[in-house]
């Protein structure tokens, strides 16, 4: 399986045991900067990246489809050379996740899932979002985006934050943007849940109106043998970024346990 080199920071030591994180669609990287310093700290090697079409990594000409978002990262893994890795990916990333879980499970120590869905409808609603942000860019959905990121609470005491997170999802490729748009349409990973062997653990935020915890992380947790559901209080969909330390917590407890 071919995948594109996607942009890549490594922290850590370099013998360290591997933490990939994968972030959502319309972030990069840097959405997952609050779990760095703990899990370096810690004696892990941790590795982030852009999935294409996102950040500083290539934009290839669409349609994408999950094999590929999974296939880039093996590809990571085969150039890193890293047999196997605990991942860590939110909603996009956690799809991801999902997908490496079932197709190269010998590749994925453990997984951490954090507020995502193994099929995230309606349709429809991927495919007109995909119009949109090919017709006016991503800067027509950033502040729609940033809505569902974060609570009003935490939008409310932290501006800075919020434009910063604005900026990070306009400054992402519109047909990167529009092609995962694309990926998350076509996606229905349920069926598959049963197959996945690695240890796992789910955690959604409590307040998350993409990706609610029910039915969204109580399906994945129900379908996954011996995943545990962990629903995290005071959190949107970024749940990481606004209570990094019960995420980075849970994180840490699971590639721990699995170590
Ligand atoms: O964040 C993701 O990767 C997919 C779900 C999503 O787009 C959340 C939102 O509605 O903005």
């Amino acid at each position: 399986m071919s995948g594109v080199a996607v942009h890549r920071v490594v922290e850590g030591p370099g013998d360290g045991p591997v933490v990939v994180f994968s972030n959502s669609i319309g972030s990069d990287h840097r959405m997952w900067a609050p779990q760095v310093a703990p899990l370096v700290e810690r004696g892990y090697r941790v590795v982030r990246y852009d999935t294409r079409g996102h950040g500083a990594s290539p934009v290839p000409h669409g349609p994408y489809e999950l094999a590929d978002l999974g296939g880039d990262v093996l590809a990571l893994l085969d150039d890193l050379g890293v047999e196997q890795a605990h991942f860590v990916g939110l909603s996009l990333g956690g799809m991801t996740g999902m997908w490496l879980g079932v197709h190269a499970p010998e590749r994925v120590r453990s997984l951490t899932l954090c507020c995502t869905s193994a099929k995230l409808g309606p349709p429809q609603g991927w495919a007109d979002r995909a119009k949109l942000v090919r017709a006016e860019g991503t800067a027509a959905i950033a502040e729609a985006g940033v809505g569902r990121w974060v609570t009003p609470a935490y939008a409310q005491a932290h501006p800075d934050e919020i434009a910063y997170l604005r900026a990070m999802v306009a400054d992402t490729p519109d047909e990167g943007y529009a092609a995962c748009c694309g990926v998350i349409e076509r996606m229905d990973q349920l069926a598959d849940l049963p197959k996945i062997t690695a240890p796992t653990l789910v955690i959604s935020g409590a307040d998350d109106p993409a990706t609610p915890p029910d039915p969204h992380g109580k399906l994945i947790a129900k379908g996954i043998p011996g995943a545990r559901l962990e629903v995290v209080a005071s959190a949107a969909h970024l749940g990481n970024y606004e209570q990094p330390e019960e995420f980075t917590r849970l994180i840490l407890e699971r590639i721990t346990e699995a170590a």
